[in-house]
């Protein structure tokens, strides 16, 4: 322990340093900039004189640009050092493997992003780096990891954990002597400030599998409530980008979020793992966003019939649809399926450069739905019809994320699957947190790229009895599945609806505390939001969960947590309904990590 006390002081201290040497260093790099600057604008005539002279201008302009350049590259450098720095300043690491490459052992210490020091010798090496997979994958002994293509065998002879405040070393568990996992036991009894937070230090070795996943370009996980599908999203979104780094940028990354309180929820998460933070978008804003690209007006993404769009574009061709383009059409295989004709009457329209200006008057939607017997095409039949036709892809984009994948309708998965045809998938999901809707076989619009699917069923989120509450619920998907790490904790309640603002004052929450009061409805949290002091959050609304009372409809608590959880309503026909009323109250009683409670009612009910 000494040693580890020792250690942390003196990478501590050289973090402080660094962090007070490069803030000085920025500032000097921006002064010498602004006087290169000036020196060049002084200097910078252009003697066109002479050939000889011209040469000399031009080689003293390739010497500026190369000085500004090398300028530039070091300030950059500066900025990204000092990030770094910054961001290991309050723990510089998480734990220490030692390692034996087969000269004895070697101590290697884990840290959110790596650092070494100016002669380059490694002082924290970053999770994501390869050889830390031996910890996050939780392997002792013999083993091996992959680098670079290689398998590199290893002995893992030790493992510790840290928990470290600044330059005070709190605690060190030697994981080998450990029962269960004390730092993540300690992690998950903290209190929901609000946001969701990063899990770095404490990543389950079934979590590291699918952070790490590289295997296939599309991952589909399924995981039981709480059991960190959306941290376990967050780090592989971390992850690529390490994995990546200098060829991918966060804004390549695009996360799908159901709602807008998603996207505000996990917000932050990124940052504060040393990454940029990635696009958010819902699926109804990226429809709209293509559509404005190819001209289309607003649309409705519940008004569509893409499967049948589909089933027809697969039938043999029948007549042209297009105003340009009816010469390719007619010496194109009439055998061949109408998808095919038309993309091929596409690529000769752009060969020739004949793309018309206005796509939708390019087409005649009315005579594609008569031949195919369709009804009058929506804007979304007409936006997919453009995109499949035009064998349209977004390539600018490498990597998607969709979380709460569940609860997304077919034509959403048609849409993903022909713009992302070539983009890394991430899916995240729980077949029983389906709140309405068809269910649909997230894997069959896949079916022609290599899929690995995973499974979370451990529940990270909440105690022992909320776990064991919400396991009843949650159908024959997980049944007996579901496992809890924490302690059991309290029992759920049920109170009266009477008992609502003696219950709230009884929780006691500290200022750092969360309680929601999830609704069947937004009408009935906007009623509640009338006699009950809190945060009122509606679908609209792009509010951020806070600490104290938080009043929202169960469809928006979706995928959000909480430390206190009251359910209004239980008994409504909301939680009653035979097909979604189980998986309502699944989705409801799974929000809470610390205590929940059921409120009777309606009346009479
Ligand atoms: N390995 C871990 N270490 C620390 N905390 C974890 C870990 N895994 C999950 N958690 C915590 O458990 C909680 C649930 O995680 P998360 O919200 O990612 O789960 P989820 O599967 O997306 O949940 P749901 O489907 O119910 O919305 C979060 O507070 C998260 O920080």
């Amino acid at each position: 322990m000494m040693d580890e006390i020792q250690h942390l002081a003196e990478i501590y201290q050289q973090l402080t340093t660094d962090v007070q040497d490069l803030t000085q260093k920025l500032a000097d790099l921006q002064v010498e900039g602004r006087a290169m600057k000036q020196q060049l604008a002084t200097e910078g005539h252009l003697d066109l004189g002479s050939m000889t002279e011209t040469l000399d201008t031009f080689a003293s302009i390739e010497a500026n640009n190369r000085l500004i350049d090398t300028l530039n590259s070091r300030y950059d450098a500066a900025v990204v050092r000092l990030a770094h720095a910054q961001l290991l300043v309050p723990q510089a690491y998480f734990a220490k493997m030692s390692l034996d490459y087969g000269d004895g052992p070697e101590a290697f210490y884990l840290g959110k992003v790596g650092y070494a020091d100016v002669d380059a010798h490694d002082l924290v090496y970053d999770w994501r780096a390869p050889m830390a997979d031996a910890y996050c994958a939780n392997r002792t002994g013999a083993t091996t990891y992959a680098a670079n293509g290689r398998e590199i065998p290893v002995e893992v002879v030790g493992r510790t954990q840290f928990v470290i405040d600044h330059a005070r070393l709190i605690h060190a568990i030697d994981s080998r002597n450990a029962v269960g996992d004390p730092l993540l036991l300690a992690v998950l009894a903290q209190d929901r400030t609000g946001g969701l937070q990063e899990i770095t230090a404490t990543i389950q070795q079934e979590q590291n599998a699918i952070i790490r996943e590289s295997q296939a370009p599309v991952v589909l996980v399924d995981g039981v409530a709480g059991s960190g599908k959306t941290s376990v999203m967050l780090q592989r979104v971390a992850y690529q980008l390490f994995q990546h780094r200098g060829d991918w940028s966060a804004d390549q990354i695009l996360i799908i979020t159901l709602n807008p309180a998603f996207g505000q929820y996990i917000k932050g998460v990124l940052p504060s793992l040393g990454e940029a933070e990635a696009m958010t978008v819902t699926y109804p804003r990226l429809l709209n966003q293509f559509a404005s690209r190819f001209g289309l007006e607003d649309m409705y993404p519940d008004d569509e019939q893409l499967a049948a769009i589909d089933a027809a574009l697969a039938q043999p061709g029948k007549a042209f649809i297009g105003q340009v383009g009816q010469l390719a059409w007619d010496q194109s295989d009439a055998s061949q399926s109408f998808l095919l004709r038309m993309q091929r009457v596409w690529r000769w329209l752009k060969a020739t450069d004949q793309i018309p200006e206005d796509l939708e008057a390019w087409l005649d939607f009315d005579d594609f739905a008569q031949q195919f017997d369709l009804r009058k095409l929506s804007h979304l039949d007409r936006l997919y019809l453009l995109l499949k036709l035009t064998a349209y892809q977004q390539n600018e984009l490498k990597s998607v994320f969709i979380d709460e994948a569940q609860d997304y309708p077919d034509a959403m998965w048609r849409v993903i699957r022909s713009i992302f045809a070539r983009t890394e998938l991430t899916i995240v999901g729980d077949p029983s947190q389906k709140l309405f809707g068809a269910s649909v076989p997230i894997a069959d619009y896949f079916a022609d790229r290599r899929i690995v699917n995973r499974q979370l069923t451990t529940s990270y989120r909440a105690t022992g009895a909320i776990t064991a509450t919400f396991a009843q619920y949650a159908g024959p998907h997980w049944a007996g599945q579901i496992k809890a790490v924490q302690a059991q904790g309290m029992a759920p309640m049920t109170i009266e609806p009477n008992q609502l603002a003696e219950t709230l004052a009884d929780f006691k929450a500290s200022s750092t505390q969360s309680i929601a009061i999830i609704t069947p409805d937004a009408t009935e949290a906007e009623q509640l939001s009338q006699t009950i002091d809190g945060q009122l959050l509606t679908a609209i609304s792009q509010k951020t969960v806070k600490p104290g009372i938080n009043i929202l409809p169960l469809t928006l608590a979706k995928g959000l947590e909480f430390d206190f959880v009251i359910v209004w309503h239980w008994q409504s026909d909301y939680y009653q309904d035979p097909e979604f009323g189980d998986k309502r109250r699944y989705v409801a009683a799974s929000r809470g990590t610390k205590q929940l409670v059921f409120v009777e009612g309606p009346a009479g009910k």
